[in-house]
């Protein structure tokens, strides 16, 4: 690290004091929006936030980064003088197996490159006419009527399910949904408690939570090999195009070496997880907003189909041809959802030697938050931040482009960012010239536990156009 002479100490981070011996952990575990928000209000854009005692052996002190600078360092840096997490991923990892989000160094570059070609624009873009008919069938067969109530998040979770089964393995698996959507927010919670534990026992040692955790893990390797074994049962008509076709043949381009079965699983897993819920949660909130906003609404309806799309287009064009552009209204709108309601509102990072963030010195060791939450929410770049305004993503912007992190950035940036923005924006243009959707609720209430989600139904009235 080069130090300047106005490097200022760790120490002198402010931050709030928290409780004796234990910090703000249980804060934070209750509600960690509120403590990271709260943290940025008070003290600024570095926060140190106790997570035990704050001196002592057993200090552990972990520093929030909110400004977009700090931010850019802190992606940027990962790979190089910054980590990923290290107690998160190995837990992780002890529940998902080896893969893009539980390795580093030269294994996380192996598998990165062998797998970015199949996540690139141009190879997305092959699955639009898939992620429509999805989000037909969605849009015809599952509304159940005129004028019915529907669970937004139910909907979007069924979409989200079939278009990741049919681009990762050809298949429907609409079946595994309600183990699937059972076992996601079991996996968190475990995850969690073992993260957060202060002593970890080695999983062989028969304690109650290492057996239910064991049991998860079994659950969801289970679940994945029932779809593979499927998939694989089912002759295909004419050749697979899906990800695990690519999967099985692609080849790291430095060394030609393929990935083993094991490590194919443990990819299929991640991108499942990762990829399903993520995407359900951004759309869930993307309609919701929509149902409070008529008129944006009435506007991202019409985008693309009479000419006014923003991409200076003049004749209605179809869903699939409207998805492929970049500035469109629509896109635009699920940009700024996610400003609002970023479905990873934060990730965890630790310093791998000492660094200046911030103007202050960090040893190597120390744990770093990011919360696209709040730095979505900064007033120095998002002027009247919590008003919903999608034509802040329309046209030239010349933000800081670590203002908005929800994919993260850097070389750990979100390998399925092309594809979630390309489903969510199909579904969006399709449901929206079906209907016009009403919501019951101005607010959704948000549970926090790993990823953000809606804690309760989000009902809305879908009526047809
Ligand atoms: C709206 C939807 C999505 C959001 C908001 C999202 C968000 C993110 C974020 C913030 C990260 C960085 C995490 C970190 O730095 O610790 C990430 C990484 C990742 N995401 Fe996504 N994601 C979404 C959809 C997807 C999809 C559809 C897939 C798979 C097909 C996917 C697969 C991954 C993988 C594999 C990584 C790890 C990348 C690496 O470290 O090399 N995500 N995602």
């Amino acid at each position: 690290m080069q130090k300047t002479q106005a490097t200022r100490p760790f120490s002198e981070i402010d931050g709030p004091r928290g409780r004796p011996f234990v910090g703000l952990a249980p804060d934070f575990l209750r509600d960690p929006i509120s403590v990271l928000t709260e943290g940025f209000e008070r003290y600024g854009d570095l926060v140190a936030y106790p997570f035990g005692p704050r001196r002592g052996p057993l200090r552990n002190v972990v520093v929030a980064a909110y400004h977009p600078d700090a931010v850019q360092f802190v992606l940027t840096e990962t790979e190089r003088t910054i980590g990923r997490g290290p107690s998160s991923t190995r837990v992780l990892g002890e529940m998902i197996g080896s893969n893009l989000m539980t390795t580093d160094g030269a294994e996380w570059r192996r598998q990165r490159r062998t797998l970015q070609p199949l996540f690139t624009p141009r190879r997305v873009a092959h699955y639009t006419e898939l992620m429509h008919r999805e989000a037909e069938r969605i849009a015809t067969e599952d509304v159940p009527g005129p004028g019915s109530e529907v669970d937004l998040h139910l909907l979007m979770l069924r979409y989200s399910l079939r278009m990741v089964g049919a681009a990762l393995f050809s298949s429907n698996i609409d079946h595994i949904g309600p183990e699937l959507h059972q076992l996601i927010p079991l996996t968190n919670d475990l995850i969690i408690a073992r993260t957060t534990t202060p002593v970890r026992l080695p999983l062989g040692v028969p304690t109650r939570s290492n057996r239910r955790f064991e049991r998860v893990h079994r659950q969801l390797y289970s679940l994945i090999d029932r779809i593979i074994a499927q998939r694989d049962g089912h002759p295909a008509d004419e050749e697979r195009d899906d990800i695990l076709t690519r999967l099985r043949t692609a080849r790291d381009p430095e060394t030609g070496d393929g990935l083993s079965s094991q490590e194919i699983r443990d990819q299929t897993l991640l991108m499942m997880m990762a990829g399903h819920e993520t995407t359900a949660t951004a759309l869930t909130f993307a309609l919701h907003q929509l149902g409070r906003y008529q008129d944006i609404q009435d506007a991202v309806a019409g985008d693309g189909t009479d000419g006014t799309d923003g991409a200076g287009g003049t004749d209605p064009v179809s869903v699939v041809d409207h998805a492929q552009r970049r500035d469109t209204l629509t896109r635009a709108t699920l940009l700024e959802t996610m400003r609002l309601h970023p479905p990873v509102y934060m990730t965890e990072h630790a310093a791998t030697e000492d660094i200046e963030l911030g103007g202050h010195h960090i040893p190597a060791g120390t744990a770093l938050f990011l919360s696209p939450w709040v730095t979505h929410r900064h007033p120095d770049f998002w002027p009247d931040a919590e008003r919903f305004d999608p034509t802040r993503f329309l046209g030239a912007q010349d933000r800081h482009r670590y203002a908005y992190l929800p994919f993260g950035g850097g070389p750990h940036v979100c390998i399925g960012e092309h594809f979630a923005l390309l489903a969510a924006t199909v579904l969006l243009s399709t449901l929206l010239r079906h209907y016009r959707i009403t919501v019951s609720s101005s607010e959704i209430a948000i549970q926090q536990t790993g990823n953000l989600r809606p804690d309760e139904p989000v009902l809305a009235t879908l009526h047809p156009r």
